[in-house]
């Protein structure tokens, strides 16, 4: 599918950007394009992979301008430049309406213009009921999505969106904090360890795009049935396999914070097509005249049935411990830093 394509990634240089070039560096595509603001983090991968199919593109989602001059060319787009962090959206939510709503529908209408083929927009299991700026944002983000994807010629471009539950180990997430704890020597802060989180590993968010990209119609938004673990479990499994010996802080939950996260909420699980290991959400295609409905009426029973990370698979620390241990990034920690 990506044999002699060109692909672009906004937010290309974060922990998804690095997980896809791993995955497709080794493929026949043709090219990757790295779109992002940071020229600095872009020196940084520039030399740590020395590769002639990366090309990098200093430019910002909330610039259109600067999108359309990387898209000639370019037939598959993976949208994953966001404001991800739940406080500082909560401090700052202009600045993720300015990114992640905005940013969106310049990012798409980039795309329509320079006919791309097909774009995957990655959204957040915050973005189902949301209560936090980020998740609100993203939840306006899907929104976009969809309403553009009503707006297309489907011969020409698709736009599908996949939801993730945590990724382990990404940038500024819990597990990296842990272990910096640990190292330094002082407690682990853990804010509520009875809540929830789905966990998934970075290829597992890779492969959700890639099955996006397969499988996802025009304005579907897919989602993997991710398992989940309280936070005390993560944080029991971080400090056996880090032999921490110390008392956990507890502090409370943050700004914003929710105790448990969804997937799926009641009203999508109704109309969800269940993939095996992913489930489809399509767009609600209905047209806005609502008279139709009003005369002849449509009776759809909405079963209670939200997916989300209480009523999934809980794993215990064993099996948080082994995912943890699949993760290069957990391995080299292990190691002293070395790559392994
Ligand atoms: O010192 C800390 C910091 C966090 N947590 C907890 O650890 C969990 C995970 O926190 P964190 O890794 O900061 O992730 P989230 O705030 O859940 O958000 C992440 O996961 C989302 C998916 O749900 C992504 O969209 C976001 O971009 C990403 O930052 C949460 O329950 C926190 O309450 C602690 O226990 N101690």
């Amino acid at each position: 599918m990506f044999s002699g394509k060109t692909l672009l990634i906004t937010g290309g240089t974060g922990s998804f950007g690095n997980a896809v070039l791993d995955r497709f560096l080794r493929s026949d595509i043709e090219e990757i394009r790295i779109f992002s603001r940071d020229e600095k983090k872009q020196d940084d991968m520039r030399h740590q992979y020395k590769h002639d199919k990366i090309k990098y593109y200093i430019g910002d989602v909330r610039d259109l301008p600067s999108i359309k001059n990387a898209l000639h060319n370019v037939d598959y787009v993976f949208h994953a430049a966001a404001l991800k962090q739940v406080p500082s959206c909560e401090f700052f939510p202009m600045e993720a309406v300015k990114t992640n709503i905005v940013g969106t529908d310049n990012v798409l209408t980039a795309c329509m213009e320079a006919e791309v083929q097909k774009v995957i927009c990655l959204s957040t299991d915050k973005a189902a009921y949301p209560i936090n700026a980020m998740g609100t944002s993203k939840a306006m983000m899907e929104k976009v999505f969809i309403a553009k994807s009503r707006t297309v010629d489907v011969k020409k471009i698709q736009i599908c969106g996949t939801r993730y539950g945590n990724v382990m180990c990404s940038r500024g997430s819990v597990v990296p904090l842990f272990i910096e704890q640990i190292k330094s020597g002082i407690p682990i802060t853990v804010t509520e360890p009875s809540m929830t989180r789905f966990v998934m590993t970075l290829e597992e968010a890779v492969e959700l795009v890639i099955f996006a990209f397969e499988y996802g119609e025009n304005g579907d938004i897919l989602v993997q049935k991710a398992p989940a673990c309280t936070i005390g479990t993560l944080a029991q499994a971080v400090r056996e396999l880090f032999e921490d010996t110390k008392d956990i802080k507890i502090i409370g939950m943050r700004h914003g914070e929710k105790m448990y996260e969804t997937l799926l909420t009641h009203e999508e699980s109704s109309i969800a097509v269940d993939m095996g290991n992913y489930y489809r959400i399509p767009a609600d295609n209905r047209s806005l005249n609502y008279d139709k409905y009003f005369v002849t009426g449509e009776r759809k029973a909405t079963p209670n049935i939200e997916f989300n990370s209480n009523n999934t698979l809980q794993l215990d620390v064993q099996m948080v411990k082994q995912k943890l241990l699949s993760l290069k990034y957990i391995k080299e920690e292990l190691n002293g830093g070395q790559i392994t």
